[in-house]
């Protein structure tokens, strides 16, 4: 199944209104929804929808109450609103969020030999990373972390990680202590993920933790650097596993070291072992220092690089035309910027128990969940 199913999606035009917000246009859309550029009172945000179907679970009610628990983290999406309503006498779903400026996996496809440099290509790998961090001191793993899934949100110069219709709460409670725990390895969770960016557990259909959210991180960070993986065109999910078995270390030489440091770190982390993040972070600060990477440079893509010119600024115009045409085909949307393969399997459910972690953040966000209305 690729990541445009055939599921269907409510459609909005340019001018149209959809709950007082003013649709500029589609930005694209994906298995389950579309998501859209719109408007109101001068602010400019995304809105995201999704049809409701009886039979099937509501990704997007997943995504707003994981959302929800994410707001105290500067790595997510603000969310606005979130409701339901009636599309053509249909019951959709719609969530209102941050508007990101584009995906990673465009901005680094619009570089030369499509990489980004190793000062930009470390600086959002470090951004990405502590979004992993965020998520799961708040008791969710991803489970589909890959640079298409992270927005580049200019003011505050940070990618935002979204899409976390799949994510999933790690951490229950035990009713025996009233304490926190990890729940335990189910038996037949299905795949879930994109196979180019996936653990190879995830490839066994083995149950995910956050060890499994680092594997992803790590491949997604190899592509910024070096932008290709080795089984980049591979389309058999079997062979790009047994690629990913075979590779090991190999894949990383032509990175900084530190990130085959990470690697070992990574590789020996168990279904329910806490990553090391500091550890991680500590040894990119030790990167930036040996290959003088200046945090306060201007990204790739940013005005101010030696690409921005060439690469970015004068592009725009062309994309926005191209980005309009678009609007108006959702296969060539997620064929051009969606090329991972994508295999869902059963979609994630929401645990009964509010984990302790994910309580305080949703306490910290009472105010903004009054405006939600799910
Ligand atoms: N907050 C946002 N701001 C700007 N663009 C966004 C935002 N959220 C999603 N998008 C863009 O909208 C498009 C559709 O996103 P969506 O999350 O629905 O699907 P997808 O990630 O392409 O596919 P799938 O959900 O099947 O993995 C993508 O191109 C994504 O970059």
């Amino acid at each position: 199944m690729s990541s445009s199913s055939s599921c269907a999606k409510p459609e909005f035009r340019a001018g149209q209104i959809v709950s007082g917000f003013e649709v500029v246009k589609k930005l694209g859309s994906g298995g389950f929804g579309a998501v859209y550029h719109v408007k109101k009172n001068g602010m400019e945000m995304a809105l995201k929808t999704e049809f409701i179907d009886e039979e099937e679970d509501e990704t997007l009610k997943n995504e707003v109450h994981m959302l929800r628990l994410m707001q105290w983290s500067p790595a997510f999406c603000r969310l606005y609103t979130a409701k339901r309503l009636t599309w053509n006498s249909q019951p959709v779903n719609i969530m209102v969020m941050t508007l990101c400026n584009r995906p990673l996996s465009r901005l680094r496809r619009m570089m030369p030999d499509r990489h980004f440099t190793k000062s930009t290509a470390a600086r959002l790998s470090v951004q990405l990373l502590e979004a992993l961090r965020d998520l799961h001191i708040s008791g969710i793993i991803h489970r589909d972390v890959k640079g298409s899934n992270c927005g580049w949100h200019a003011p505050t110069r940070r990618i935002l990680l979204f899409d976390l219709g799949f994510s999933r709460k790690y951490l229950e409670l035990n009713p025996e202590n009233s304490k926190m725990r990890h729940r335990v390895a189910r038996k037949d969770p299905g795949f879930m993920g994109t196979s180019k960016y996936c653990s190879v557990y995830a490839h066994d259909e083995l149950d995910q933790g956050r060890r499994d959210d680092l594997w992803a991180w790590l491949y997604s960070t190899v592509e910024f650097f070096l932008g290709t993986l080795p089984w980049t065109n591979e389309e058999k999910s079997i062979l790009v596993s047994n690629m990913k078995k075979r590779v090991g270390k190999k894949l990383f030489f032509k990175c900084p070291r530190e990130i085959a440091l990470m690697y070992e770190h990574i590789r020996q982390l168990k279904f329910d072992s806490s990553p090391d993040y500091q550890m991680m972070l500590d040894l990119y600060k030790q990167m930036y220092s040996r290959l003088d990477i200046d945090e306060s440079d201007p990204f790739d893509f940013e005005e101010g690089s030696e690409f921005y010119e060439q690469h970015f600024r004068h592009k725009t115009d062309s994309e926005i035309e191209m980005e309009s045409e678009l609007a108006t085909s959702d296969e060539l949307a997620s064929t051009n910027f969606s090329k991972e393969i994508v295999t869902m399997g059963s979609k994630s459910e929401t645990s009964e128990e509010e984990n302790k972690l994910g309580r305080l953040a949703a306490g910290f966000n009472r105010a903004i969940n009054r405006l939600i209305s799910f």
